[in-house]
């Protein structure tokens, strides 16, 4: 148990989002840091204080991708990292179905077909939510 668990306190969440069009599933490349650079993971970003998951999820996309998104259900279950905190995906779509996403800080965007989504390199934490991930599509 980690010291933030035993006073009761939440972990610190990571929100992801699963934003999916016409069948593919949007994910982005890291570029840092060096143990991460090039392995696929979703848009997102520790939700900061005060703010609401969906909150975080909305910024992190206008932040990263240039969209603005709706913000849907909940996809899979936390998925514990090795830093104390969780990652928490939750589906989304684009507001404006014409926007096109922009790599603002990451080394690329792909929209992936779901036999692609199985085989590209994952962060191990999204690696966990594949299944859940594959049945948005
Ligand atoms: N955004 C995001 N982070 C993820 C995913 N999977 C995963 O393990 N992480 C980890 C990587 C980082 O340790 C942490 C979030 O990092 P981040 O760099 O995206 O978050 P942030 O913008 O709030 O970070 P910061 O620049 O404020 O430090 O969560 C994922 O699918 N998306």
């Amino acid at each position: 148990m980690t010291t933030d668990e035993a006073a009761g306190r939440a972990a610190t969440v990571v929100v992801g989002a699963a934003v999916v069009r016409d069948g593919r599933l949007l994910a982005q490349q890291r570029a840092f840091p060096a143990e991460a650079a090039g392995l696929w993971e979703l848009p997102g970003g520790r939700v900061e204080p005060g703010e609401s998951d969906a909150e975080a999820v909305r910024r992190e996309c206008v932040e990263e991708l240039g969209v603005d998104v709706v913000v849907g259900d909940r996809v899979g279950a936390d998925v514990p990292l090795p830093n104390g905190m969780v990652l928490r995906v939750y589906a989304a779509t684009l507001r404006d179905a014409e926007a096109e996403p922009r790599a603002v800080e990451h080394r690329a965007l792909r929209w992936l077909p779901a036999a692609e989504l199985r085989e590209i390199d994952w962060l191990p934490a999204d690696r966990v939510l594949v299944p859940d991930l594959l049945a948005l599509l």
